[in-house]
């Protein structure tokens, strides 16, 4: 199936009971920062590898902003262009939080709570105009990741690039 495709916008899948992520109800706003801990290793490091929250998922994310939209009249204002622009002027705040540091190593190490906080904020706006430029664009971004991931790894085989940080156009063969 084409990723393109989707549901139509009025999808529902907001009737989970087990996603509470309606209006002032849930307290996910007070420990992105942190996340969970999974039993996997990171790597060779040994470190416990960090991984998200199952919830929200993409498709939440969409109708939480369909929400918000609808409820304050911003889709005259939501065009593909604009969600574009919306969305590099957030890079651009990612990148401002990370100018002048010099490298940073995983983990933020040194940086404050505060100032992951930020971070966290920034990436999130990211996230928000990036899911609805997708939704208005007509891209079903969850199945087209997917897809291009797998197109990836028929790029890129794990045998052929191991260790290797090359371009695809690189390699001779
Ligand atoms: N027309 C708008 C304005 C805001 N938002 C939502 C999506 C983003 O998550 C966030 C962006 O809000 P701001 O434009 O106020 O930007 P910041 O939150 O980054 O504030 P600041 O620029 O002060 O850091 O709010 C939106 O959907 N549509």
């Amino acid at each position: 199936m084409m990723a393109t495709n989707g549901k139509d916008a009025c999808g529902q899948n907001g009737d989970d009971p087990s996603v509470s992520l309606n209006g002032g109800n849930d307290t996910s706003h007070s420990s992105a920062v942190n996340g969970k801990k999974a039993p996997s290793r990171n790597g060779g490091t040994g470190e416990e590898r960090f991984t998200f929250s199952p919830q929200p998922t993409m498709e939440d994310i969409r109708r939480l902003q369909a929400e918000f939209t609808d409820e304050r009249d911003w889709n005259q204002f939501h065009q593909p262009r604009n969600l574009l622009l919306a969305l590099v002027g957030e890079v651009g705040e990612v990148s401002e939080l990370f100018q002048w540091r010099g490298e940073v190593a995983e983990g933020l190490p040194g940086w404050t709570d505060s100032e992951r906080e930020h971070l966290a904020h920034e990436l999130s706006d990211v996230m928000i105009y990036l899911v609805e430029l997708a939704e208005k664009c007509r891209v079903d971004l969850p199945r087209a990741v997917l897809r291009k991931m797998a197109l990836n790894r028929e790029k890129y085989p794990a045998s052929k690039v191991h260790g290797s940080a090359k371009k695809y156009t690189e390699y001779e063969d």
